[in-house]
């Protein structure tokens, strides 16, 4: 058994340089691997193009590293409810690509899978369809979209063993199940590191062989809905 631990946030970030390409877990506020962006907040690493479904709130998960202008271009379906983000993209600080939900999902599920594209309804008659190619498929017609090729994935799960194997715990498996292996080394955050043998083998979500890095994080928010309430009209 190859042992992936490794000491600490600052341990696991080791080799993330200015320019490179992250892909970071989360939905909304739900599995945000917080430790990690907080040591790369620290860290001043900049340039950054990071992949992720939400580019955070202004004063949590990726959030953090705009606020820093650590990140020059974002790759996500939902920015909703960031005001520095929208500040960013509006003033053409920061350069933004918007993907449809379910194309951000699988074209991590495409990197972590070793597929190098695949075709989709999605998006097809609009901007997202803009430049790329397209193909007909039973009357229906599909544009051709590549997997993510990323430096890191990061993601975070709930309990993890020294061999690299997750378990994730509710909304948290969101995004993070395919972006683990997605990027070229992928780190796990945990809440909990266990010996080797601990986990129920049934109820692994991610096989250890995805994971090159993992570490169990200090602290971890409790955050419930902080978000903007949006007024709904009567
Ligand atoms: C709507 C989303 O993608 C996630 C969120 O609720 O922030």
């Amino acid at each position: 058994m190859i042992d992936k631990r490794v000491k600490n946030a600052q341990e696991a970030m080791q080799g993330i340089t200015d320019g490179m390409t992250l892909i970071v877990g989360g939905f909304g506020l739900s599995g945000i691997p917080e430790n990690s962006i907080a040591e790369l907040v620290a860290s001043n690493i900049s340039g950054l193009t990071c992949i992720s479904n939400n580019a955070g709130v202004d004063n949590f998960g990726l959030g953090l590293l705009l606020q820093k202008k650590q990140i020059k271009k974002m790759i996500a379906s939902y920015v909703g409810e960031n005001a520095e983000f929208e500040r960013q993209m509006l003033s053409g600080e920061l350069e933004v690509e918007l993907t449809p939900q379910g194309t951000l999902a699988e074209k991590c599920r495409a990197a972590q899978h070793g597929i190098p594209a695949f075709y989709t309804p999605a998006g097809y008659g609009t901007e997202v369809a803009e430049g790329k190619e397209t193909k007909e498929f039973n009357g229906k017609m599909h544009i051709l979209e590549y997997a993510y090729e990323a430096d890191f994935s990061i993601v975070k799960a709930w309990k993890g063993d020294h061999a690299g194997n997750l378990i994730f715990r509710g909304t948290a498996r969101n995004f993070n199940a395919p972006m683990a292996g997605a990027g070229k080394i992928t780190i796990a955050e945990v809440e909990e590191l266990v010996e080797p043998g601990e986990l129920d083998p049934n109820q692994i979500h991610i096989p250890g062989i995805m994971v090159q890095r993992i570490f169990q994080g200090e602290k971890f928010e409790k955050r419930i809905e902080q978000r903007t309430t949006r007024k709904r009209e009567s």
